[in-house]
């Protein structure tokens, strides 16, 4: 049977990039969606706000919210310091198998832990059975319709403390607006837009940052 797009993101990174070189691996997916596929990877402008957010964040644990193909796991996990761990979360079994090599590929696989099932249940989990005291950077790029129950979710598993940072992607395209309704209204969260353009398009799109106030 024919492969899926994310099969042959993979096999193209699996043929072109540098073992264990992150950057070779995000370089090659970009590579790959601007000229061949367009796929649904953060991509490298808006990851260059992402690399700034995490870099702020210095995060000892991060949460990432659909993993898909793993693009924007080998871009955070890349840059956590030594002990620190990124917790993402995917629930397609297919992604999470592509996810999983690409993680492997560029080496990262000792700082990122893939959580297979549905964000709302793995979430109410993260405490005891993955050990998660609180989150001190989360990335939300899963179902946008996910975001706002999901940032819910977080603070009645007091998984936030004063100080957590949320980025959000796809503010504009395809849109969370809900989710930028709720964060910036909200007395617990003090938020920044960051305009930008949707993933290998001259398309708008902007990525929010909301930082929990306790
Ligand atoms: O739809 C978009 N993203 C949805 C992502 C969904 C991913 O999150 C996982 N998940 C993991 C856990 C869950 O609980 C739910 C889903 C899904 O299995 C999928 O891997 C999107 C669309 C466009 N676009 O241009 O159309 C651009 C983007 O940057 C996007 O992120
Ligand atoms: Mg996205």
């Amino acid at each position: 049977m024919n492969q899926s797009k994310e099969q042959r993101i993979l096999n193209f990174v699996l043929q072109n990039a540098v073992r264990g070189d992150p950057c070779s691996v995000m370089d090659t997916i970009d590579k790959y969606c601007s000229q061949k596929e367009w796929a649904m990877n953060v991509g490298n402008e808006k990851g260059l706000i992402l690399d700034k957010t995490v870099e702020e964040a210095n995060p000892s644990v991060a949460l990432e919210l659909g993993t898909y193909c793993g693009y924007s796991a080998v871009r955070i996990s890349r840059l956590l310091k030594a002990g620190a761990r990124l917790l993402t979360v995917e629930f397609n079994p297919e992604f999470a198998a592509i996810a999983k090599q690409m993680i492997e590929f560029a080496g990262v696989q000792d700082k990122v832990k893939l959580l297979e099932g549905p964000s709302e249940e793995i979430i109410p989990q993260l405490k005891k059975k993955y050990e998660v005291d609180t989150l001190d950077f989360v990335f939300l790029d899963h179902w946008k319709d996910r975001y706002t129950p999901d940032t819910i979710l977080l603070q009645e598993c007091n998984l936030l403390r004063k100080g957590s940072i949320l980025l959000a992607d796809n503010i504009i395209f395809p849109g969370a607006p809900d989710f930028l309704n709720y964060v910036r209204k909200s007395p617990h969260f003090k938020c920044t837009n960051y305009p930008s353009h949707l993933e290998y398009m001259q398309v708008e799109d902007a990525m929010e940052k909301a930082v929990f106030l306790g």
